[in-house]
This record gives C-alpha cells, structure tokens and sequence, in this order.
C-alpha cells in the first residue's frame, strides 16, 4: 500500500482489519445490566414510561435520562470522501464508522455513524435538522465543497445543538495550531507571510479564512484549484466562496504562485505538488501537505528537494500530523460538557492555541514511546501526537472556558480543576486515583532524588516531574547530565541540580556516615570509600540521609533486590515497620492494592497482619474503603494444606488488633474477588468483593503481579515501597518515564510510606 512512510500495510491487510471478527468498527454496549426480568421491566415497558414523561414534561432531562449528552452523530453524503472525491454515501461508511470510534477512543464521546444518500442540499439537511432530539452535537463530515457551506451554515442557524464540519472547523484548528509554531520556529511573523493554499474546497477555504483572522493579510494569499490559480476576474469553475479567496496576481499556475512562497498548505489532492515547485519556495519553507490518503508531497521527497522545510501531513505514520483528528474528539466533549447550543469562533480558536501550546511542552514518555523515538518541539514535532493523553485535558477545557466566556454554555462549569480532574478520569482511571496525589505534590513541592541520571528514562522523568510543577528534581550523574538534558528538549538545563560522586564536597562526610553505620557489619572505612564513589544507590541514599532530597527513585539499572540492599545499608525502616511492596491495579471499574510484592519471602502472621494494615491505610489514602482478603489456594479450609496457619493466625491477630477495616481469609483469588462465588459463604466478613489482597508469601505473590502486569487489561502502578523511614522508591527495571514520576508523586505526596 505505500513503501515510503514508516508503516507499511497491504491492502488485504486493510480489508482483513475490517472484515475480521465483526464486520465493520463499532458496536452498541448497554450501559444498564439486562440480566433479569425486572432490569428488562425498568430499562423497557413500564418502567420506561417515566422518564418518557419527565422529558415530555422538561425537555433538558434528556441530558439525565438519555444518552443525548454523550451522543454525536457523524453525518456525511460521501460526496468528498478524503481525498478519495465523491464516491457516495454508501463507501464513505467506513471513514465514518472511524471517526465515531475516534471520537470514543480519544475523549470518551459515544458517535454513531449516519450517511445521507443524496447530494440535493435541501433534503440532506431537512434529514439532518429532525435528528436534533437524539444527538447532543453534529458532526458533519466529507461532504464537498460548496455545498458543505450551505448546508453546514443552514444547519447552524436551525439547530439549537453544535454543528460543526470536521472538514472545515477541525482542519483549520489543527492547521492553525501546526502553522503557529512552525512561524514559532522560523522566526516568522504571521503578518509578513505569503502563503499558497491548493485547494479550494471545504477544508481550504476554512483554513484559510482562519488564518487571515489570525493576521495573514489578504493580498499575501494565493488559492489555487484544479483549474490553476484563483485570481481576480477569473470566471471559470469561480463560486462565491472561491471569489472571496481571488488574488490580484499575475500568476496563474501553482508552480508560478510558488516562486518565494514561505508556506505550502495542500488541502486538495495526493501527488499535486511536485519537488521542482518546492525548490522555488523561500527558504525553511513550511509545507503542509494534508491531502488524505495520499499527501500532496510525501516528506521524503520533500526533504530531498528541501532540507530545510518543516514538513506536515495528514497521516499518523509521518513526523507532524495535521490531521483534524486532533481536534474533533476534544472540542465536542467541551462542548458537550457545558451543554453548548453552539461552536464558535472563541472556542476553535481556544482549541487551536491550547493544542499549539501543548506542542511546546515536554513529550510524555508513553507518547515518545508510541512514536518510536523520542520528540521534543522542533522541526518533526510542532504539533502533539493525537494519543498525547494531556490532550483530552487541556482542550476540552479551553473549549468548555471559552463556551462559557461567551455565552453559549447551557450548563456552566463551577469548577474548572475538578472539571479537568474528571477529563483525566474518563480515559485512564489510575489518575483519577493519582490526581490527589498530583495536586498534594504540586502543592507542596519536595526535593526529589533520582538516582539514575545517566540514564534517558530517568532524565526524561526528572524533566517530567520538574515542567508538571510536582516538585524539584536532584539527580545523580556526571557532568554530561545539562547536555544530555539540552539533548532531551530542555532550555535551562543549568537550573537542574545534579550531584558527581567523582566531585562532590560531600564525600567525606557521606564516608563518615557510612562507615559509622557499617563498620559492624564487616566493612572497612576503603569499602565504604569505595561505595560512596561507585555505587549511585549508595550515594544517592547518603544524599537523602544527609538532608539533601526529601525522596529517593532509583531501580531501573539493577535487580529490584539489589537496589533494595544498596539502599538499606544508608537508610531505615521506619520505627517498628518491616519494609514491603505493594502492586496497584487499576482497572476500567475497579482498584485493587496487592502485597507483599516484592520484599518478605515467608511473611510471619504478625508481618501479615501487619502488610494487612499498612496496604489497608495506603488504600485509604488513595480514597478507597479497604476490604483485606488474605489469599491462599485454599478458601476457609477447603482444600486442606500445610500452610494455611499462618494466615489465620494473622486474620487471629487481626481480630485482637480491632482494626477498622473489614478483613477475611483465608480465601482463593476468585472468591475474594468475584461477587457471585462469595455468595457461597454468608458468613464472611467481607461486605462486598475485596480490594487489598494479602498474599501468603513472596512466590505467589511476586510472579501474580508480574504475570499481571504482562498478560492482564489492568493499567500496574508500583510495586511501590512502604515502611521505610525516609521515601523510598524502588522502580521496576521496566519503567517508564511516566511511571517513575508516578512512583516519584506518590512518595512525595506521602501517600507511599
Ligand atoms: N489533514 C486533514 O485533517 C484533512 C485533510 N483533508 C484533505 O483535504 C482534501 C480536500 O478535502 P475537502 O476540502 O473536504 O474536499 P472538497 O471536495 O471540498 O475540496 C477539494 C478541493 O481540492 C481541489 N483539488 C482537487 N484536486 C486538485 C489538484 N490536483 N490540484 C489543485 N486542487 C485540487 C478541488 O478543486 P476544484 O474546486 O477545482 O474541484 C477542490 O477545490 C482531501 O484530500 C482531504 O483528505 C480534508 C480535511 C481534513
Ligand atoms: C482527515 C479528514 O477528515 C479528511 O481527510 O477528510
Ligand atoms: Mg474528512
């Protein structure tokens, strides 16, 4: 299918992703149970009739009764389908099936697709505007120009729900986000520009009357078609909205109008801007070839004839994606969210500077990770990555702010932080878990060590931790950590702090320390020398012990167990405690903590009882009511076995202890887990399935997490260390930037200890 770009796929393969399993992309799931007559007799006749009559009563009970709130339809004739022309309602189905699911997997908005089989504008949109009771937001889609106009702006004016064409709105928001920071980066200013649009249908002409809102003077403007150039008193294949757009020029051909050009913005079809063309542009040309499936120029090519260009295009498996599915997702779930009668001009604009500002910002691990490679601002990265997860953050919001601003907003956002907070929850529940601890980090910055700064994952988690505000990163490394950092996208390295074994001043006095603490423990003053200058867990632990960072994240370069030694040979448990590990799983519905991971082999009933307590009041901080399950291959004696006592001695001590949280053992995984098999045994203490499993000792309960991690749906946080008297944090050798500041919050939040 296409040998130049770094995906390649047949065109089997592209049927097969259609046809395999069920045909087709998207499919209806019940969000009510239907299991027994009674759900049937709520959710259908009678129980149905009451809500039918609420609505009748007050129509915006739609919005609590109904799927209308979260529901978009994408509705298109298939008369511009990409850049594919008009080839019908019908074939168009499967570019709008993607895009409903689009809509799902970015920003949690449910979207059916609709395809009107007729081109007559009038009928299209007498279909449209009698669907406006089921749908709270329109999004038209792939329906050419000029037509799309008309429709879309009669629509607008009927509807009292957004209408918005994708083609048009979404693609002149990404477009002006991309060229905001391609001037950025060439030094340009908007003003001064001569741009050249190909193109002069649906997409072109709305980014193109955007970007002379934005201050690109008219006469710097020169839009072209099929036909050549679109100039003053041209009068074939002419509309009212092409007129508009006609240049006072005596160029007539895209390769003249070209000659000195400083931007290319292709919105017209695959393969129409040739390599000679690009060598007439100015120099650093930015060239946005946003044809789709094919580009107006592929960047190879682009680059070959150009090196200097900053290069975009409409697909995801080049650098620079502009592509209005960077939009569209995020800008109806703002505004959805406020109940808007409308999208307009303040709220794409809002999108388009909230999307560009993004692009300015550090790229998160998990987004550099499906890249392939590691991005910074620059020339391949002036626009986020569509699953850059900040996204569903931050543009719904600015959508939603500027909605309100002006006064569209039916159902107004009291608070803005927890509007955000909830944003970040419908996608990826672990941070709807984490984001107390964010905001407690973010309030109360703490000095945090990593202790593995010659490493990029670590660099790129202490640049993370730093640009979020969580707090101030100290690392360990040597004297190359500020280029490494400038490397990584950095501007300031020198405001980082990082310490040199080789040369810190506090050499002597960490030796000191150390050989007080170990000269019992068979180590000489030189074996302590030794480890102080060699081993950065060692000397990143002193510089937690000596006062210099309030936390330490070290791992990723050695067995977990080896880190752990190093570390405990600087610093302690907290008073009475016994250090242990505990493995978070967050699911879609369900957190559940599980310990000891990865410390005590055979834990006591008293170590027990007490991982039971401790993983309890970690779950308790994290805003769950814990309920302790101690697992065992056996349920209250059945089968019998030799090492059950143990655990119930320390259910025993748990009964003696009067703990306020509800426990019980010993018990099997799925009886602890799964309402309908705890049923069988009435008497558990156990009030509903169990969120904080104790396990019986280190086997089990290591190799679980692991194959969990690897093989299960659920999103792992940790294993995360408690019980040590200073904040500890000893990663998987595995993890990612991301998780290592999640590691990194939960410690400095004190949620981890
Ligand atoms: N990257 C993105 O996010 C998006 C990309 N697009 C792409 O933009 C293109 C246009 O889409 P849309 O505006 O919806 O479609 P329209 O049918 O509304 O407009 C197509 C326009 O392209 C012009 N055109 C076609 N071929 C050429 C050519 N070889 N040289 C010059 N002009 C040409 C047509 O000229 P004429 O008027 O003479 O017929 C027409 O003006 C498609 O390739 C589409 O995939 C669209 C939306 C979003
Ligand atoms: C991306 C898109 O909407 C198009 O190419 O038509
Ligand atoms: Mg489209």
């Amino acid at each position: 299918m296409n040998d130049r770009s770094n995906v390649e796929f047949s065109e089997r393969e592209a049927l097969l992703f259609h046809s395999h399993d069920r045909p087709g992309k998207i499919e209806i799931v019940a969000t009510k149970p239907m299991a027994t007559q009674r759900d049937l007799s709520l959710a259908y006749s009678p129980g149905v009739a009451v809500p039918v009559k609420a609505i009748a009563e007050d129509p915006a009970k739609a919005y609590d009764y109904t799927a209308k709130g979260n529901l978009v339809a994408v509705i298109s004739n298939g008369t511009a389908i990409l850049g594919l022309g008009n080839l019908g309602a019908l074939a168009s189905k499967p570019v709008m099936e993607g895009k409903a699911v689009l809509f799902k997997r970015f920003a949690d908005v449910d979207s059916i697709d609709i395809e009107l089989d007729t081109e007559d504008v009038d009928k299209f949109i007498s279909a449209v505007e009698i669907m406006e009771p089921s749908f709270g937001g329109i999004n038209l889609e792939d329906i050419g120009a000029p037509a799309c106009f008309i429709i879309e702006q009669t629509l607008k004016e009927r509807m009292n729900i957004p209408v918005f064409h994708d083609d048009q709105h979404g693609t002149a928001i990404i477009s002006a986000a991309g060229l905001i920071n391609a001037l950025h980066l060439t030094g340009r200013d908007i003003r001064d520009c001569r741009m050249v649009v190909n193109g002069a249908g649906a997409a072109a002409i709305a980014c193109t009357e955007l970007i002379k809102a934005m201050g690109m003077p008219h006469d710097n403007v020169i839009m072209c078609d099929r036909k050549g150039v679109i100039y003053q008193g041209r009068e074939e294949g002419m509309d009212q909205w092409k007129s508009a757009h006609a240049a006072a020029t005596d160029t007539r051909t895209l390769q003249e109008a070209l000659s000195g050009a400083d931007i290319f913005l292709g919105l017209s079809a695959g393969g129409a801007l040739r390599p000679e063309m690009v060598m007439e542009m100015a120099d650093q040309p930015i060239i946005f070839a946003m044809a789709n499936p094919d580009p107006e120029i592929t960047p190879p090519e682009a680059k070959e004839a150009r090196p200097d260009a900053i290069i975009a295009t409409g697909r995801s498996d080049y650098p620079n994606q502009v592509n209005n599915v960077l939009g569209f997702p995020f800008i109806f779930r703002g505004a959805l969210d406020v109940r808007a009668t409308t999208i307009n001009d303040e709220m794409k604009i809002a999108a388009a500077e909230a999307i560009a500002a993004l692009a300015r910002q550090q790229v998160p691990e998990e987004v550099a990770a499906a890249y392939g490679t590691s991005h910074s601002f620059g020339p391949d990265y002036i626009i986020p990555a569509p699953f850059d997860p900040r996204l569903m953050e931050i543009v719904p919001a600015a959508v939603a702010q500027a909605a309100m601003d002006t006064g569209v907003a039916r159902l107004p956002i009291l608070d803005m932080d927890e509007y955000r907070h909830r944003l970040k929850s419908r996608l990826n529940p672990t941070t709807s878990v984490l984001t107390l601890a964010y905001d407690q980090a973010r309030a109360h910055p703490r000095r945090v060590l990593f202790a593995e700064g010659e490493e990029e994952v670590v660099l790129r988690a202490a640049i993370q931790f730093r640009e979020g505000g969580y707090g101030i990163p100290v690392l360990v490394g040597r004297d190359d950590v500020p280029d490494r950092l400038r490397a990584l996208g950095v501007s300031d390295p020198e405001e980082y702090e990082y310490h040199n074994s080789r040369k810190s001043p506090l050499v002597s006095e960490m030796v000191e320390y150390l050989y007080e603490r170990l000269q019992r423990r068979g180590y000489l003053r030189r074996d302590c020398e030794r480890l102080v200058n060699q081993d950065r867990h060692i000397f990143g632990a002193l510089l937690v012990a000596l006062g210099e960072a309030d936390v330490m994240i070290t791992g990723v370069t050695r067995q977990y167990n080896q880190s752990l030694g190093q570390v405990m040979k600087v610093l302690d448990p907290m008073e009475g405690r016994r250090p242990f590990g505990i493995h978070i799983l967050v699911g879609k519905s369900h957190t559940v903590f599980m310990a000891d991971t990865t410390v005590n082999e055979r834990p006591s009933p008293e170590l027990l009882a007490d991982i039971a307590e401790q993983t309890a009041a970690v779950a308790r901080r994290m805003g769950h009511e814990p309920r302790v399950a101690f697992l065992s291959y056996s349920t209250f004696g059945n089968p019998p076995g030799n090492w059950l006592e143990n655990i119930r001695d320390a259910v025993a001590l748990l009964d003696a202890r009067g703990v306020s949280f509800e426990y019980e053992g010993e018990m099997a995984p799925d009886v602890a887990l799964n309402p309908k098999l705890m049923k069988n045994y009435q008497f558990s203490r156990l009030s509903e399935p169990a969120n904080v499993l104790v396990m019986p000792g280190l086997q089990s309960a290591n190799l679980s997490a692991k194959l969990l991690r690897e093989l299960g749906g659920d999103h792992v946080i940790g294993p995360m260390l408690v019980g040590m008297a200073n904040p500890v944090q000893i990663a998987t050798m595995s993890a990612t930037a991301s998780e290592l500041v999640t590691l990194a919050v939960l410690a400095a939040g004190g949620i981890a200890r």
